[in-house]
């Protein structure tokens, strides 16, 4: 099985590190515009073959999709990140451009692939990648609801004094630091509500550190994060590569699910080999049925900013 990944710095780099160690795919190529920068992480990544033991083939590409043919996934992570003090919303401008350049390119020689789209602002541009490709909607996914569900569960297993692994959670909505809903009300700690060891404070606590979590990195940081954000796109790839039918939150296109249409916004899936194989319909409680509608606007909101790229 054959992954692609547009866009080899921090994200896609350690996403493809982490693909070839835990062996998810056969072969992996980074592609990039910076002259030999690609070439230069998959030459690194290989250089740990032997020491970490694994036998996925990475390669790397100067912005020549060739090399691309026949990729069973690409994950797109090019264009830029934020910076300290910014919204992942103001980066449209620049990110739109590049993200519909690259799922083009990508589509001419990987007509049948699974598009994962990473760059932000995510629930947007994977929105502009249906819409500019016109592929199905079942191959057009936004990798943002595994990142923050990791996060909330490491806020959680904080909060509990417990080990992350024991902790389930969800975060579904947009991927923005106003639009994300942490799902605390069925979060459990082994399958009992977190609500029988938390107090209401921490609970809310734990739910607003989740929301501006990779803003709280990119503050740290001084640009955003990559460790967990590439784990969670192979994670992701992995249930799609190896048809594991896992249920994560992924932004992709509703059409009257959750009551939204014509939008790209997280919601609970099953990820296959045909990419979303079902949306998951779970029961939200009146609070959370208004959060994601409010989350939805702003969400849709943002699209408008892509009529003058779709034009
Ligand atoms: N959806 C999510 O959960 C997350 C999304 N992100 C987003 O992912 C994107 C990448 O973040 P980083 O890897 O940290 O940035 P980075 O700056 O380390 O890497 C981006 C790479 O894209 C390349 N690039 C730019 N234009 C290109 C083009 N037209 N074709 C091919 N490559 C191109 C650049 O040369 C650079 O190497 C950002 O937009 C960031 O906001 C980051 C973390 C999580
Ligand atoms: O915070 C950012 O800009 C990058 C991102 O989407 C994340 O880490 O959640």
């Amino acid at each position: 099985m054959k992954v692609t990944i547009v866009g080899a710095g921090n994200v896609g780099a350690t996403c493809a590190d982490v693909i070839s160690y835990r062996g998810i795919a056969s072969e992996v190529v980074l592609l990039d515009i910076k002259e030999g920068f690609a070439e230069g992480k998959a030459m690194d990544i290989m250089q740990c073959a032997t020491t970490t033991g694994f036998n996925t083939k990475v390669s790397g590409s100067t912005n020549d999709y060739s090399k691309t043919a026949n990729s069973n996934v690409v994950v797109i992570t090019s264009g830029v990140p934020r910076k300290p003090g910014m919204t992942r919303e103001e980066l449209i401008g620049i990110n739109a451009g590049i993200v519909k350049t690259v799922a083009d390119n990508v589509l001419k020689y990987s007509p049948d692939a699974i598009i994962v789209v990473v760059s932000n602002p995510m629930d947007t541009m994977a929105y502009l990648t249906l819409k500019a490709t016109g592929l199905p909607k079942n191959r057009i996914i936004g990798m943002g609801g595994a990142l923050d569900s990791s996060r909330f569960k490491y806020y959680l297993s904080k909060a509990l004094d417990k080990p992350s692994n024991d902790v389930q959670g969800m975060v579904i909505g947009g991927h923005g630091d106003t639009t994300m809903i942490p799902l605390t009300r069925i979060a459990s700690y082994n399958g009992s509500p977190v609500s029988d060891f938390l107090s209401q404070e921490v609970m809310d606590k734990v739910a607003a550190d989740t929301m501006v979590g990779g803003a709280t990195l990119t503050g740290l940081l001084g640009t955003s994060a990559w460790y967990a954000p590439g784990a969670s796109v192979a994670y992701l790839v992995d249930s799609i590569l190896n048809d594991q039918r896992k249920m994560i939150p992924c932004s992709v296109y509703l059409e009257g699910e959750y009551g939204q249409s014509d939008i790209c916004i997280g919601v609970p899936c099953i990820i296959g080999k045909n990419g979303v194989e079902e949306i998951v319909n779970i029961n939200l409680d009146e609070k959370e049925k208004a959060l994601f509608a409010k989350s939805a606007d702003a969400v849709r909101n943002m699209n408008e900013a892509l009529k003058s790229v779709l034009a």
